[in-house]
């Protein structure tokens, strides 16, 4: 006997170095897109729904571009471009659902991305959109006090400001401030706060559009703040990124080829009723 009122619907929980998402293998297609900010919204909260970052509705691209295309909203029911975690986890389900090769290319809004699973090492890698829109040393005004900032669109668009001592920095009012600083609008920023450890190695502190807080790590926000360190001489181009969920992502800057590398994780497959949640 079921123990749900109505019909269900599967969905997967991944995470990519921390940053967590709900997978729905959506074939079948019967969610809409028109549909689908309503589900990331019911969705995504924490305690109150499942609880992501964001969600990916998973389908085959039938445009000949790729194996897969996908959808890709934040928490919020915004949707984004791109996203650098959320591509791997995709990739790595789409590879265990037999959708696609270890290989493959996937569809997203900021354009095809090249993706190559690492079963034996639990690791995904995707080469980014070349990055777009650098900006180096420009000064910010956040609250009366000034920074210098710098702009990399990876997929979508990330502010970076190096620092000192990034543990100690108050993410939560720095980050909004950015995110939602007019220089940006409309579309906003995602706001990444690094410190340069070595020419090999930097610590990364992303607050993320969308979401609306510190996220445990945001891939293409890695991948924009090894992109401006590089284009700054602070470090060289592949370098480790630790995240403050104390994860480390790999990211390779090879003239406009960007890659970026880290673990995977297929956490569970679950079962909910939409209709008992409002959907
Ligand atoms: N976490 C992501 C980025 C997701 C999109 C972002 N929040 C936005 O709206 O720009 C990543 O791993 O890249």
């Amino acid at each position: 006997m079921s123990i749900f009122t109505g019909p269900t619907q599967f969905f997967y929980k991944m995470q990519g170095s921390g940053n967590d998402f709900i997978v729905i293998d959506n074939r079948a297609k019967t969610i809409s897109p028109a549909e689908m900010p309503r589900w990331a919204k019911t969705l995504c909260p924490h305690a109150f729904s499942i609880g992501a970052d964001g969600i990916i509705f998973l389908e085959i691209d039938n445009s000949g571009q790729a194996a897969t295309r996908w959808h890709f909203f934040n928490a919020d029911g915004s949707r984004a471009e791109m996203c650098g975690n959320g591509s791997r986890c995709a990739t790595l389900l789409a590879h265990k659902l037999g959708m696609a090769p270890a290989e493959h290319l996937m569809l997203t809004d900021a354009g095809t991305v090249y993706a190559q699973v690492f079963p034996e090492a639990d690791e995904v890698e995707v080469q980014l959109t070349p990055a777009r829109d650098m900006a180096l040393n420009f000064t910010l005004d956040l609250g009366g006090e000034t920074f210098t900032a710098h702009f990399a669109n990876t997929g979508v668009p990330h502010t970076v400001i190096v620092t000192d001592d990034v543990k100690n920095l108050d993410i939560k009012d720095l980050g909004a401030k950015v995110r939602y600083h007019d220089r940006f609008a409309p579309a906003g920023t995602n706001a990444n706060f690094i410190q340069v450890l070595s020419r090999q190695e930097l610590l990364l502190r992303t607050y993320e559009r969308g979401v609306e807080g510190e996220t445990y790590a945001c891939g293409t926000g890695a991948a924009a703040s090894v992109a401006v360190a590089h284009a700054l001489n602070l470090c060289d181009a592949e370098a480790r990124v630790t995240t403050s969920g104390s994860e480390v992502l790999g990211i390779k800057v090879h003239g406009s080829d960007i890659f970026l590398r880290g673990k995977a994780q297929l956490v569970y497959k679950g079962e909910f009723c939409p209709a008992a949640l409002g959907l």
